[in-house]
């Protein structure tokens, strides 16, 4: 089993100092050649597997997280690479990731401001494919006396930009208290607020057009039931 401590020796130089603990980036985790054959992966599957939403569809693997615990699915041979590579990481504090979603966004498609919730440990992992995005950090709504209302501006905090072929890892704080989410846009033009610029290449005043990004959420659910389980079998 990894040592919860391997996180720090293995990723220790990708944590995002400027944001509140914990933000892993690595720029280019996969080749092209890799995310290439993850795009075509995840366009095989059969149009059922699809869920469409409002503003984003998605693929769910691994089974249905709940609270009464998820029936897990095994996880199909092109994902369990990747969900086994990065649980080796130490990402997981010594469990291996067991399901992943799949979220695909055209340019103008997001996600609104949430938080991850207590049904996975409390660790997001995210592969981007095809276009990079900027995901934006919001303080919680505190009760306060205040007559003035919280806006989704004045709660916003921080930005993080996510490119192709890259992995993020949020921990601590940074899943756990602030909230994240997309915005429905067609091009970002970065501010001095995203955290993680220096690594990326990219400066402030910089306009990133989108294009269609398919992003790989690679989580651990602790609690599971084995199928067996349900029909009585040891
Ligand atoms: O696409 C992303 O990077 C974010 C997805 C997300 O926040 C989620 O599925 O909970
Ligand atoms: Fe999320």
């Amino acid at each position: 089993m990894a040592n919860p401590c391997d996180i720090a020796a293995d990723l220790g130089k990708y944590i995002v100092k400027e944001a509140p603990p914990t933000v892993y980036y690595v720029p280019n985790f996969i080749t092209e050649a890799e995310e290439e054959y993850l795009l075509q992966q995840v366009y095989r599957a059969p149009k059922p597997k699809w869920t469409q939403l409002s503003g984003r569809r998605l693929q769910n693997w691994g089974g249905l997280p709940n609270p009464k615990g998820m029936l897990a699915e095994k996880l199909p041979d092109w994902l369990l690479k990747y969900t086994e590579k990065i649980s080796a990481l130490g990402a997981f504090a010594g469990k291996t990731a067991n399901h992943v979603l799949v979220n695909e966004y055209k340019p103008g498609e997001g996600i609104m401001p949430h938080e991850d919730g207590p049904l996975y440990h409390p660790t997001v992992t995210t592969i981007s494919l095809g276009s990079h995005t900027l995901l934006d950090f919001y303080k919680p709504v505190c009760q306060t006396q205040s007559e003035i209302p919280q806006t989704e501006e004045s709660r916003y905090m921080l930005s993080l930009l996510v490119q192709q072929r890259s992995l993020l890892i949020l921990q601590d704080d940074m899943y756990k208290i602030y909230l994240h989410g997309i915005r429905g846009v067609c091009e970002d033009i970065l501010s001095e607020h995203v955290a993680n610029l220096s690594s990326t290449g990219a400066q402030v005043g910089d306009t990133l057009p989108r294009s269609t990004r398919v992003s790989l959420t690679i989580r651990h659910v602790p609690k599971v039931i084995r199928a067996n389980l349900l029909l009585g079998k040891k």
